[in-house]
């Protein structure tokens, strides 16, 4: 008989291997032996770690002292991954001490002692924290600094950007699990999906409607699970992302354009392309990365939409298809540093380096240029980044405007004047600039930049 996978161990294994250097995607096939429910719940206790990964260092170095000996990858990644059973998940604690310690292997053997010690130290402390402790910045003994789970470098960025109280309020949206948003096809399919989730054994999920096309569901599922999702009327799209397509929909609207022939760089898995094919648009969508591509095809084809898929670097000098070409819009959703997203890539903060975003914008301003090239006169450009740097948004934005006098920037039209920043309403280009802490209350969303700008004439 084989032996059944151990779901602690899996898990130790994906952090371990997040902690060595690699994305959550390459790590995940750490879970793939595991059975679906143990599968979810190893991914929620490495999404705890990863999220809260400074608070549980901290934590574990009262009781660790000095440098565990030898190799002890998957021995400091077992201790985390105990840490958060007890510490932050509704885990009975001597199933978490017992199952994690019954998890380590022979190469963790020396450290099983450890581990058996440490966990049982941390039962005591959440014990005896919860007889005396009643602040909210620390449940059961372990202690909330939301900003020290991210990088230094990370942290003075936001707050010379957005100063202290913001960066604070970004940091904790970013240490909590995200709403899942669901963009739909069309304005009709939502009530639908509504009425069909009241009568599933999901119904008492609490709902919000952020705009005609997003509907919030406040805690997340197995989305191929919900009503709709075969048939393709909705695709998950986080609200702030669809911005930037509302506005540039909006633009060409006005512009009596329905059905505008639109370039999609860098647009796989395919949410703007997806948006934008579902306005009545036309669709030429580009991305460098042939895996991505397949995911926004299967996208594609979920949701009956259609567009032209050219596999290319947008810096190729010989893109066949688009030779000569000009659209009615080109939409930049440039590569970028992607700070705003952090909290569905919790491993961002571990990998991320702050020397990238300089290259990262030099990428941006050469792909800017080479944009330009394909929209027509009295045509479009959307630039957008989910990066909270203002050196790849406000800064791009600027130099671009400054360097291209035959463009000037759009007034944000059809968005929530708040997300738009009152500062922007004074100066010479509008913008959209969200932060995770935006509407905190109803649950935050990604940090995105977008600038629309239209090109008044040939340069
Ligand atoms: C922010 S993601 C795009 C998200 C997408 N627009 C959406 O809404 O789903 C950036 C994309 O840029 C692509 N990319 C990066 N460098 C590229 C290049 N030189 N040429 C074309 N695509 C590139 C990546 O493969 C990635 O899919």
């Amino acid at each position: 008989m084989t032996k059944k996978p151990n779901c602690r161990r899996a898990a130790a294994a994906m952090l371990a291997a997040i902690e060595r250097g690699k994305t959550m995607d390459e790590a995940a096939d750490r879970l793939s032996d595991l059975s679906p429910p143990d599968r979810r719940l190893a991914k929620a206790m490495v999404m705890f770690a990863l999220r809260r990964r400074g608070d549980i260092t901290a934590i574990l170095a009262k009781y660790i002292k000095r440098n565990i000996p030898g190799r002890p990858h998957l021995a400091r990644a077992l201790l985390q991954i105990g840490a958060v059973q007890i510490l932050l998940m509704d885990i009975p604690d001597h199933a978490a001490v017992a199952e994690t310690v019954t998890a380590c292997g022979r190469g963790e053997a020396p450290y099983r002692g450890l581990i058996n010690a440490v966990l049982r130290k941390l039962v005591t402390e959440k014990k005896n924290s919860d007889k005396t402790n009643k602040d909210d910045t620390q449940k059961h003994g372990l202690s909330y600094d939301p900003l020290s789970n991210f990088p230094e470098w990370m942290v003075a960025q936001w707050r010379e950007n957005y100063g202290s109280e913001k960066a604070e309020s970004i940091a904790d949206i970013h240490c909590q699990k995200p709403p899942l948003d669901l963009c739909f096809k069309s304005a009709e399919a939502m009530p639908l999906f509504i009425n069909a989730l009241s009568q599933s054994d999901i119904s008492n999920i609490n709902i919000h409607q952020l705009s005609p096309n997003v509907l919030r569901l406040m805690d997340a599922v197995d989305v191929e699970t919900l009503p709709g999702f075969e048939a393709g009327d909705w695709w998950v799209q986080d609200y702030a992302a669809t911005l930037p397509v509302i506005w540039l929909d909006k633009l060409l609207a006005e512009n009596k354009q329905i059905d505008a022939t639109i370039l999609d760089l860098c647009a796989a898995p395919g949410g703007k392309t997806m948006q934008l094919a579902s306005r009545g648009h036309h669709l030429t969508a580009l991305d460098i990365s042939a895996s991505r591509l397949d995911r926004l095809k299967a996208n594609l084809t979920r949701t009956l939409l259609t567009a032209e898929i050219i596999q290319a670097d947008v810096m190729e000098n010989t893109i066949p298809y688009l030779k000569e070409k000009t659209f009615d819009a080109v939409l930049l959703d440039a590569p970028c540093s992607a700070t705003g997203t952090i909290r569905r890539h919790p491993d961002l903060p571990l990998h991320r380096r702050e020397k990238e975003v300089l290259k990262l914008t030099e990428i941006q301003k050469n792909m800017l240029n080479r944009a330009d090239k394909w929209v027509r006169v009295g045509g479009f450009l959307a630039y957008v980044t989910c990066s909270l740097d203002p050196r790849e948004g406000e800064e791009q934005l600027k130099e671009f405007l400054e360097q291209h006098p035959n463009y000037e920037a759009c007034a944000p039209t059809g968005l929530p004047d708040e997300l738009c920043g009152h500062q922007n309403k004074g100066s010479a280009f509008g913008y959209l600039r969200t932060t995770p802490a935006d509407w905190r209350d109803e649950g935050g969303m990604d940090g995105f930049f977008a600038s629309v700008l239209k090109k008044i004439k040939a340069s």
